[in-house]
């Protein structure tokens, strides 16, 4: 990695290109000169992830799209900076883990493991203000923009929370490559703690042919005498939405080995249903950075729009370059997603799809709590498997809001959290996630998709 994009007059760069054009989502500032100081400041920090990582994700990820491997990404709606602790971050990475085993032996195949992690400070919002109790107050905007609490000081948008951002994004980083390389993440302890959960969960009975499953496949290959350093680490990549763009833009290097520009800001950036505008700023940014990226695809998203996308993100047709995260809803992705697939592939493109079986199915419970049910959550991705074994294409994975704590946010699952358990453990600041044992129930929900294939 060499120096950053720095000259934002004149040159073509990855910083001027994006600057001119409407942006969506991005917070007031109320200081211009505050924004610029923190913008130059970033901008002499070291990257966070470095190019050859998000190539070797692009590696990956172009492996997904031929159906060769499995994407699983999962984490936070919105990362808190309090929420960066030892503990937090282990229980998180702890429940993908144990995900990405199941996943792995039901699909027969790599599974790319990538955390909503280190990252995903800022947040997109229906509607810029927040009403309470007769006072109006800007939305919270996520951690890197302004304060959850619900005063006029909290919620002024302030740049100097894309510094702390920066520093959260780089702790979170280290623990995870700690963790992930460290021992901590060896397959074998991971197939113990699901044996824990199968054995203590309602619905266990129902996994516990598959956990016995894996358990002979990890033993047949300790005793063909496997390299034990293979179960130790693991590979993982950081991912959030790429939204702020003068942050993204800020922790924008060139690569030294080949003079390209990459977000270091993380290995792999999407753009979000609300900013994909095909003339915006974000699609601007995103067409010039090298990364592997993806696009949220909602409901109104036509096969002509996939085209187009296609065409600015990815014109080279370069494997692994662009996932398409699809987020229809459990009611509409029979219907929306056949012509997306159909059209694309006529075109000869090979994409990764995934799908976000999350963000189309949000509903507001009688108490008010923004949740989801986790049976529409399968039946969305049960409705993206059925799309692509009907055409003949790939499920490439999945992309789910996920926490390894015992939160109550969404409801149903094998412990069957009903709408009057939502009080007890609401912590999400944005959207509600699935909580460990939901998370791990969706895994072996899915696996017996990937097996039926
Ligand atoms: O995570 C996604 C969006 O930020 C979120 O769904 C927007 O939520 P809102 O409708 O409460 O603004
Ligand atoms: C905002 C998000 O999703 P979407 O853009 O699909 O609404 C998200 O994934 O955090």
């Amino acid at each position: 990695m060499s120096e950053a994009v720095r000259n934002p007059a004149g040159t073509g760069s990855v910083e001027d290109t994006w600057s001119a054009l409407p942006a969506g989502q991005q917070p007031e500032w109320p200081d211009a000169d505050a924004l610029s100081a923190v913008v130059s400041e970033l901008r002499s920090y070291p990257p966070l992830v470095f190019a050859g990582e998000a190539d070797l994700l692009k590696e990956r990820i172009a492996a997904v799209a031929r159906g060769e491997a499995f994407l699983l990404t999962g984490g936070d709606c919105a990362e808190t900076f309090a929420g960066v602790t030892a503990d937090a971050i282990r229980a998180k990475l702890k429940t993908l883990l144990q995900m990405a085993v199941v996943l792995t032996y039901a699909a027969s195949v790599p599974v790319v493991k990538v955390g909503r992690i280190a990252g995903q400070y800022s947040k997109p919002r229906s509607k810029s203000t927040e009403t309470r109790d007769g006072v109006t107050l800007p939305a919270y905007r996520g951690d890197s923009v302004n304060g959850f609490d619900f005063t006029p000081e909290a919620r002024i948008p302030d740049p100097r929370r894309l510094l702390r951002m920066y520093q959260a994004s780089a702790s979170t980083l280290n623990l995870v490559r700690a963790f992930t390389t460290g021992g901590y993440a060896d397959m074998r302890q991971v197939h113990a703690w699901n044996q824990d959960f199968v054995a203590g969960s309602p619905s266990g009975e129902r996994y516990e042919l598959l956990a016995k499953e894996i358990d002979r496949a990890l033993q047949f290959m300790r005793a063909c005498g496997t390299d034990p350093e293979e179960f130790r680490t693991v590979e993982f990549y950081a991912a959030h939405e790429g939204l702020v763009l003068p942050y993204e833009s800020a922790l924008t290097r060139v690569d030294s080995r080949t003079g390209q520009p990459y977000a270091t800001s993380g290995h792999y950036v999407w753009i979000g249903e609300r900013t994909r505008d095909l003339d915006g700023a974000h699609v601007e940014y995103f067409s010039r950075i090298r990364n592997p990226i993806g696009i949220k695809l909602g409901p109104s998203t036509t096969p002509d729009d996939a085209l187009a996308y296609l065409a600015r993100l990815d014109p080279e047709r370069e494997p692994g370059r662009l996932s398409f995260i699809v987020r229809m809803g459990a009611g509409m992705v029979r219907e929306k997603l056949p012509a997306l697939v159909e059209k694309v592939r006529g075109e000869g493109h090979e994409v990764a799809w995934i799908c976000d079986p999350m963000h189309g199915n949000t509903f507001e419970a009688p108490s008010g709590h923004k949740t989801r049910r986790f049976d529409d959550v399968l039946d969305e991705v049960k409705g993206f498997f059925e799309v692509h074994h009907g055409l003949g294409s790939h499920p490439g994975g999945i992309h789910v809001e996920l926490t390894g704590e015992d939160v109550t946010e969404c409801v149903g699952g094998g412990e069957e959290i009903a709408f009057g358990d939502l009080h007890d453990r609401y912590e999400t600041l944005c959207d509600p996630r699935l909580n460990r044992s939901q998370s791990l129930d969706l895994a072996f929900l899915v696996a017996e998709m990937l097996r039926n294939r």
